[in-house]
């Protein structure tokens, strides 16, 4: 449903955390030339145990210029090249220089003790290391710089507009008339929008009035994708539907059989993506994570945009579930996951403690403590 952005050319850290528009392919071999993986001597395996002339240095960036010919030995650093015609390189610690004789005073180095990395063992010049649709994390920033790479085509980034609604809602840090309470949603979607690196502007709260909600969409106008919270149930003062209807907006779908998070909403307006989230704190953050952060990926081109699934052993009873897929919070420990104890879709103590959530589908049997659920991992930003 969500086309991928066009491409951009940047220069290579501004790139970073965006999704690949292309493959890469490596514009040079790493290692260069083979390497010495130690401080140490560079010499000829025929020649152990020595003892060796000392005829030169190998330092990182300032290669040795000649060979290394029978009982001769280099200086070599870790980084530098290793000369022609050494094969392998004794350990400093393993060695005694005397002026420029070179005693070895070590073990026997091991079959795999030649402490060389041979050239191109990362990767060798043409070799793909990384596929468009993949985001440039910090590795692969790293990965595609050592590559040869100055600048990279990645995908726009999408700008979400998120409005809040509801009449009760006041601005962080506000007085509170009678039956008022903060608004926590926006901030809540706005960072979690951030962190995929989208461009957030922030709409609201916004009073539950059809003419006050209509006039927040149109000064959303510009944005690739739309985020509501709240509004999205059935009462009479919950409007996104209605308005977004009124403004010939196509509805993709309303209301999905999961729990927290029933009233989610898709909807197309013109050329916008609007995700309907429900008012509720922990099934707008839910949604978020299942709908709506998804979008986003696809918008900015991650080829496989869906929450990632690993198992993990139950560490709580959990009742059978019914006719709603269910989304419990909980907490990772190092022997499996465990439920958090209050599971209301409007408590945030929960869900700020929570690292994971537990997927556990409609119409299934109760899990007992040690049985293996499928869990989605929260993005890291939700832990300590
Ligand atoms: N008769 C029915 N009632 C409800 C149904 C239903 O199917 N039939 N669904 C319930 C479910 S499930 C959910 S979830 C909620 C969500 O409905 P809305 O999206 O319309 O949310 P609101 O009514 O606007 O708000 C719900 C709740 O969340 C608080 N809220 C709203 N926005 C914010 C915000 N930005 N920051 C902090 N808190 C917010 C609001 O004050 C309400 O307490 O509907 C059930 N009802
Ligand atoms: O779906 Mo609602 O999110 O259960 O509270």
């Amino acid at each position: 449903m969500a086309q991928p952005l066009p491409a951009v050319e940047l220069p290579i850290g501004e790139a970073a955390g965006r999704w690949l528009a292309s493959d890469v392919a490596a514009l040079r071999s790493q290692p260069p030339d083979p390497m010495s993986a130690m401080d140490g001597y560079a010499l000829r395996q025929v020649d152990m145990p020595g003892p060796w002339d000392i005829v030169g240095e190998s330092a990182a960036g300032h290669p040795f210029q000649g060979t290394v010919g029978p009982r001769q030995a280099v200086r070599i650093a870790t980084g530098a090249v290793v000369p022609g015609g050494a094969d392998m390189v004794a350990v400093q610690e393993d060695c005694r220089a005397e002026g420029s004789r070179l005693f070895f005073d070590g073990d026997p180095p091991e079959p795999l003790g030649r402490h060389i990395r041979p050239r191109g063992l990362d990767f060798a010049q043409g070799d793909i290391i990384a596929r468009a649709g993949e985001r440039l994390t910090p590795a692969r920033l790293a990965l595609a710089i050592t590559a040869g790479h100055g600048r990279l085509s990645v995908h726009e980034k999408a700008s979400v507009a998120v409005i809040e609604g509801g009449d009760e809602l006041r601005p962080a840090g506000e007085d509170l008339p009678p039956g008022a309470i903060p608004a926590s949603n926006g901030a809540m979607l706005g960072a979690l929008f951030t962190d995929l690196g989208c461009e957030i502007e922030s709409h609201g709260p916004v009073p539950d009035r059809r003419d006050a909600l209509r006039a927040a969409f149109e000064q959303a106008k510009n944005a690739h994708m739309i985020v509501t919270s709240g509004g999205a149930s059935v009462g009479d003062h919950d409007l996104v539907l209605p308005v977004l209807e009124e403004m010939g907006a196509k509805i993709d779908f309303w209301r999905v059989a999961i729990k927290p998070g029933k009233p989610i909403l898709v909807a197309r307006l013109g050329r916008q993506l609007v995700i309907g989230l429900p008012g509720n704190p922990v099934s707008s953050f839910v949604t978020a994570h299942l709908f709506a952060q998804p979008i986003a990926r696809a918008l900015m081109g991650d080829r496989s945009p869906l929450p990632a699934m690993q198992p993990a052993f139950c560490l709580g009873d959990l009742p059978a579930t019914g006719k709603r897929t269910e989304f419990l919070r909980a907490a990772f420990t190092d022997l499996g996951v465990m439920p958090l104890a209050l599971q209301d879709s409007a408590a945030l103590t929960p869900l700020a403690e929570a690292d994971a959530l537990i997927l556990r589908p409609a119409e299934t049997a109760e899990v007992k403590t040690g049985d293996v659920v499928r869990v989605i991992p929260l993005a890291p930003r939700n832990r300590n």
